[in-house]
């Protein structure tokens, strides 16, 4: 699997780890900035990752901002992507085994660091559903 990753600066420690955590699980990344904790603006990031997963070029996205508010609404505005703000495991699960969240947002001064590896895990190993869940999410993709 290969999973794109993106921040502004509110978000980079966070990216920073996961990217970490990711490698540890063999999977591949696309990081696609931010690179420091100079101040940028998210919606170029969220939509970075956005295009990137609904492109193809990776099959999973996550995205991290000071909250995970701003831009999980970037991202979630390019066709194709439904971008998950999680703030627990129990989110993330039924992010997956509900809304088939391609791109998962957190936040990186809002969720410590330990408890956003925890729900990346819950959201990596749970599959989705499907069955009625697919009918809402194909009228998503419409939308
Ligand atoms: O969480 C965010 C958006 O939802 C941003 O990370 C946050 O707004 C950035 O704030 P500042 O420019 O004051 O560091």
């Amino acid at each position: 699997m290969k999973i794109a990753i993106a921040s502004d600066h509110g978000g980079y420690s966070l990216k920073e780890a996961i990217k970490k955590y990711l490698q540890f699980r063999n999977i591949e990344i696309i990081d696609l900035g931010t690179d420091s904790e100079k101040s940028v603006d998210y919606p170029v990031f969220g939509r970075a990752c956005a295009e990137a997963v609904a492109k193809g070029e990776a099959e999973r996205g996550i995205v991290c901002c000071g909250t995970g508010i701003g831009i999980s609404i970037a991202a979630n505005k390019v066709k194709g992507i439904r971008c998950a703000l999680c703030t627990d495991v129990h989110m993330a699960e039924m992010a997956k085994k509900h809304n088939n969240a391609n791109i998962l947002a957190l936040g990186g001064r809002t969720t410590e660091e330990k408890k956003a590896l925890d729900i990346i895990a819950a959201w990596l190993d749970t599959e989705f559903e499907g069955g009625r869940h697919q009918r809402r999410v194909n009228m998503l993709d419409e939308m």
